[in-house]
């Protein structure tokens, strides 16, 4: 039987803050085949698109970015957090739920007209993902579209995503 991926997501009330749920991939992590199936359909996704570079947010955009660019044999682009990277870079602030932060990367990691797909563990708010989408821009890349393991309902991340294509594998509630 076909595996169904809702089975390997833990939830967990509380973390790390009272009133967030979270929702752990880690078991999808743990079990060969769960990965290996999360793998294909992102990877599928982003075929589809016609991807020639992948952008992986820190920590788990890199976890599932990662395979999905060697197995389309495409290079992979790191977004990380403050403090991190030692070369030149570009760097864009974006609201989280409370407060805000700014994420970095290598100012010439995308080459004008690549076509970048952002990849990461999961879509709630979509800040990560739009802070990301506009420093792939600013370095002349086209989004050609964002790609989850899991999108949050009940949130505003397709709307902050509006203008680009958006693929999840699953959607699961926010509380
Ligand atoms: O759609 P958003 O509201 O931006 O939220 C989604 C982001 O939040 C989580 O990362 P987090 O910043 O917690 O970092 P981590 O991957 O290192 O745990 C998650 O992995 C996404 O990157
Ligand atoms: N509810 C949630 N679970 C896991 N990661 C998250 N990142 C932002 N919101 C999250």
């Amino acid at each position: 039987m076909a595996i169904d991926l809702k089975d390997y997501i833990a939830s967990i009330p509380d973390f790390p803050t009272k009133g967030i749920l979270f929702r752990d991939v880690t078991p999808i992590l743990e079990n060969g085949p769960a990965f290996q199936e999360a793998v294909r359909q992102l990877t599928d996704y982003a075929k589809s698109v016609n991807a020639d570079m992948i952008a992986g947010p820190e920590s788990r955009g890199f976890i599932f970015g990662c395979p999905v660019a060697i197995s389309l044999g495409v290079g992979f682009a790191v977004v990380r957090k403050p403090g991190k990277l030692p070369r030149e870079t570009i760097s864009c602030k974006y609201d989280l739920e409370y407060g805000s932060n700014e994420l970095f990367m290598n100012k010439d990691s995308i080459k004008p007209g690549q076509r970048v797909v952002i990849i990461d563990d999961l879509l709630a708010t979509g800040g990560t993902a739009k802070a990301t989408a506009q420093m792939v821009e600013q370095m002349g890349g086209v989004v050609a579209g964002c790609a989850f393991v899991i999108e949050l309902d009940g949130l505003p991340g397709r709307e902050t995503l509006k203008d680009y294509d958006v693929f999840r594998i699953m959607n699961l509630s926010d509380h």
